[in-house]
């Protein structure tokens, strides 16, 4: 569906050139879920815009769903849905005339076009908003209208920039819900931009981490947690024998089983912790928990904080994404 290889887009502003992608190369087979993953401007939508033909690349090919961006525009654009970062219905249109337009615009017979906005109303729960405005509707509402204009002409490709971001959780979850669903039905191939980790995580079956236009690593979240990230196992105790930190991290680290994997234990006033190297973390707490118990520690409580993509992406490029993100 699409392989791009070099792809490269540099802006100049004034003086200054702005890498904005990096000599990227991307491969993605028919049916998958891609997520691209990075903070604000990491070179997400600039290489979605590329990958649309919405823009050209400085250098690089890049072909989707068979047609070459720069010199098959038209073919790529009737062959994928694109979904941008604001919202696309004409605010003073009702729903469902815009779907018709939309439909229209893709030289879709009337019949095909009724019948295809009828569909789109019913899977996207956008029934009963036929004939409202679209300034009218809720957040959620019209990113699912976006969604369904993006889907008019039944395209086996979609993009979507940012689907859900500014959205509240119950309708991200909801939008989410309604993707899967589409997908399940159609089996259609999905590329989307996010910086929700959580949603990049549950979502996606790969995710492409991309910082400063490039990107840092490409595999499913579950494969990136295993090589990029630790669980980590954290006790508060009680030691009877009134050891001090470096004694009783020393304890644990003799009484850790060899085949618990732990990369470091540290002790820090009356909490210990293990780091794990596996996301298998959870099965390995009892056997850490005894650990303790050998090295004369009461455990009062203890908890895992298990690997996640905010880790991984903290391992790979020394920042945090959700302070980025924040910043
Ligand atoms: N038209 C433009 N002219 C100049 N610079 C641009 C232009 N479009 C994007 N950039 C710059 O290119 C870089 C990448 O921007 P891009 O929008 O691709 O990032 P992003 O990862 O999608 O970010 P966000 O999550 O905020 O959407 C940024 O530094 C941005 O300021």
């Amino acid at each position: 569906m699409i392989r791009a290889r070099g792809l490269t887009k540099t802006f100049h502003r004034k003086k200054e050139a702005i890498h904005a992608v990096d000599n990227v190369d991307i491969d993605v087979v028919e049916g998958e879920l891609v997520a691209f993953l990075g903070p604000n401007g990491a070179g997400k939508s600039t290489t979605m815009r590329m990958l649309t033909s919405l823009l050209a690349p400085t250098s690089g090919t890049a072909t989707v769903a068979g047609f070459d961006v720069v010199r098959d525009p038209d073919k790529v654009r009737a062959h994928i849905g694109y979904i941008g970062q604001g919202n696309g219905g004409g605010y003073s249109y009702k729903v469902r005339d815009e779907l018709y337009n939309q439909g229209r615009f893709y030289g879709l017979p009337a019949r095909r076009y009724r019948s295809r906005a009828a569909e789109l109303i019913e899977a996207l729960e956008l029934g009963g908003l036929e004939k409202r405005g679209i300034q009218s509707l809720s957040g959620g509402q019209k990113r699912r209208l976006d969604v369904a204009l993006g889907l008019m002409h039944e395209p086996p490709l979609l993009f979507l920039d940012e689907p859900t971001t500014g959205l509240d959780p119950h309708s991200r979850a909801n939008l989410w819900e309604h993707i899967q669903e589409l997908r399940r039905r159609t089996g259609m191939t999905i590329v989307l931009t996010t910086h929700y980790l959580d949603e990049a995580d549950k979502m996606a079956e790969r995710v492409v981490v991309i910082d400063h236009g490039r990107i840092v690593a490409d595999a499913s979240p579950g494969d990136l947690e295993r090589e990029y990230a630790d669980d980590v196992i954290t006790a508060r105790v009680a030691s009877p024998a009134g050891l001090d930190a470096t004694e009783s991290a020393g304890l644990v680290r003799r009484a850790l089983p060899p085949g618990i994997g732990a990369v470091d234990t540290e002790a820090s006033g009356d909490v210990v912790t293990v780091v794990i190297a596996t996301t298998h973390g959870a099965e390995r707490l009892p056997a850490a928990l005894e650990a303790l118990r050998l090295a004369d520690l009461t455990v009062l409580s203890a908890s895992l904080t298990q690997a996640s993509l905010d880790d991984v992406f903290l391992n790979l490029t020394g920042r945090r994404l959700r302070e980025e993100i924040a910043s």
